[in-house]
C-alpha cells in the first residue's frame, strides 16, 4: 500500500544536506519513505493526501522522557513558583506513589502519555526508569516500559531512597537489579548530582552497565557545574542531559567528543550530544542551557521534554522548540534539527546508523522510516511565531496515520 502526500509547502527534511524543498511531495511505502521530490515530479500511489500547502517535518524524536510514573506534585510545583528550589529529593515521592499503582493502572498512565505525545507529533521516544528504586519496582518500570516505548534507560541511578546506603544501594544498582531490568532496556542513566549520585557512584554505575551491554547517558549539570559532562565524555556515553552550567572546559571536551565526526557524511567517531530540556528549565528556574554557544563550539544538540511530574510535567517538543528559537537563540531549522536529527543522533537511530533493521527516523529521506508531522501551517517557522498555537495538523509514524 502506498500513499502519496502532495502539495506541500515546505518540507524540512532534516536529512544529512539540510534541504527544505518547496512545493514537494512524499510518497510512504508500508512504513517507510519510498520517495521524495517536487510535487510535480510525483510517481503514482494507491492513494493520495492533499497537505494543502502545509508544512511538513520529521515526526519529534524524543530522546529523554520519564513516563514511568503515578501521582502528582503540584504542590511542590506551587512551593517553586513561590521561590523555592528544585532538589532531587521530590523524587521520592513520586517513587511512593508509583511503587503504590498497579501494573495495569501505570501500564494505563503511561500509554496514555504516550498517546498525548504522539497526538502532537511525536513519532519516536525513548522512556527511562527510575521511580521505583527497588529491584521489584525498577523491574516492573523497565517491564511495562519496553511495552510503550521505543526505547528504554535503565535509572535506578535516579535517588538513593530514604534510610539506604549510599554504597549499598549503588552496589544493589549496579548488581541484582541491573540484573532484573537487563532484558526489557537499551540504555543506562545515572543522576549525577549533588543530592543524587556523587562522580564516584556514578561511574561505578556507568561501567557496570557498560560491562553489562548497555549504552550510557548521563543526567549532568543541572543544579550546579559538576562532573557529569566529564564523566559522560570520557566515558563515551551517547548523550549528557540538561547541561545548564558549564564550565568552559565542559564545553570543549564535549566539543572535542565530536572532532572524529563528520557531520556532512554523519559518519566517523560518534562523540556525546548535549541534549537540552528547555521545558524543564523554565519549570525549575535554571538558567536555560546554553545551546547557541554548544552548537557554535561543535556539539551536537538535542532538544528533549523530559516529560515527568517533578520538573517537566510537559510532552510538548513544539514547546521546546519554540522556547529554544525565542529564548535559546536557535534558528527554527536549528530547533527543529535538535528535536529531530539530533534526538535521533542522541538515541543511534539517525540516517546511516540502521544496524538492526529498522529504519532511520529523525529526518525524511528514502528508505527512512515513515515518521512525519504535517503542520497546519505553512512554515515551521510557525512554531515559533504563533507560540502554544495547536499547529499538530496530521501524524504518520511508521508509515500508520496516526492523527
Ligand atoms: N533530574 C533528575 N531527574 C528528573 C526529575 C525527576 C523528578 O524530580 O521527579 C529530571 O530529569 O529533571
Ligand atoms: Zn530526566
Amino acid at each position: 500500500m502506498s500513499t502519496l502526500i502532495t502539495n506541500i509547502a515546505e518540507l524540512m527534511t532534516q536529512d544529512l544536506e539540510h534541504r527544505v524543498l518547496r512545493d514537494a511531495a512524499v510518497v510512504v511505502e508500508g512504513e517507510r519513505i519510498s520517495w521524495i521530490g517536487a510535487a510535480a515530479d510525483a510517481p503514482p500511489a494507491d492513494e493520495a493526501v492533499d497537505a494543502g500547502g502545509r508544512a511538513m517535518l520529521p515526526g519529534w524524536v524524543d530522546s529523554h522522557s520519564h513516563l514511568l510514573f503515578a501521582g502528582d506534585r503540584t504542590a511542590e510545583f506551587e512551593a517553586r513558583m513561590a521561590g523555592e528550589s528544585y532538589a532531587a529529593g521530590g523524587i521520592a515521592v513520586t517513587m511512593n506513589a508509583t511503587r503504590a499503582t498497579s501494573d495495569f493502572d501505570l501500564t494505563r498512565l503511561a500509554m496514555g502519555r504516550v498517546a498525548e505525545a504522539v497526538s502532537q507529533g511525536t513519532t519516536y521516544l525513548e522512556t527511562k526508569t527510575g521511580y521505583g528504586l527497588d529491584v521489584e519496582h525498577e523491574a516492573r518500570s523497565a517491564r511495562i516500559a519496553s511495552t510503550i516505548a521505543d526505547q528504554v534507560t535503565y535509572l535506578g541511578a535516579h535517588l538513593v531512597p530514604a534510610g539506604q546506603d549510599p554504597e549499598e544501594y549503588t552496589d544493589l544498582v549496579c548488581g541484582p537489579m541491573l540484573a532484573a531490568v537487563r532484558p526489557y532496556v537499551q540504555w543506562a542513566d545515572v543522576f549525577c548530582e549533588e543530592g543524587a549520585f556523587n562522580a564516584e557512584q556514578s561511574r561505578r554505575v556507568l561501567m557496570a552497565c557498560r560491562e553489562a551491554g548497555l549504552g550510557l547517558r548521563v543526567h549532568g549539570n543541572q543544579l550546579g557545574e559538576g562532573p557529569g559532562v566529564e564523566l559522560a565524555v570520557e566515558l563515551g556515553a551517547a548523550s549528557v542531559d540538561h547541561v545548564n552550567y558549564l564550565a568552559a572546559q565542559d564545553v570543549k571536551a564535549l566539543a572535542s567528543s565530536w572532532s572524529g565526526w563528520d557531520p556532512a557524511v554523519g559518519t566517523g567517531e560518534r562523540g556525546t550530544v548535549a541534549t537540552c530540556l528547555p521545558a524543564c528549565d523554565l519549570s525549575t528556574r535554571q538558567p536555560l542551557a546554553s545551546a547557541r554557544e554548544l552548537l557554535d563550539a561543535g556539539v551536537q544538540v538535542a532538544l528533549a521534554s523530559n516529560c515527568n511530574p517533578g520538573t517537566s510535567y510537559t510532552s510538548s517538543m513544539a514547546f521546546c522548540v519554540t522556547t529554544a528559537v525565542l529564548q535559546m537563540r536557535l534558528s527554527v531549522h536549528e530547533a527543529v534539527r535538535a528535536a529531530t536529527y539530533g534526538g535521533a543522533l542522541a538515541l543511534h537511530k539517525e540516517a546511516g546508523r540502521d544496524t538492526d533493521g529498522e529504519r532511520a527516523v529523525g529526518s525524511i529521506a528514502v528508505g527512512h522510516r515513515a515518521d512525519l508531522h504535517l503542520l497546519n501551517a505553512p512554515s515551521a517557522t510557525h512554531l515559533a511565531y504563533r507560540p502554544g498555537m495547536p499547529l499538530t495538523y496530521a501524524v504518520w509514524r511508521a508509515g500508520v496515520r496516526e492523527r
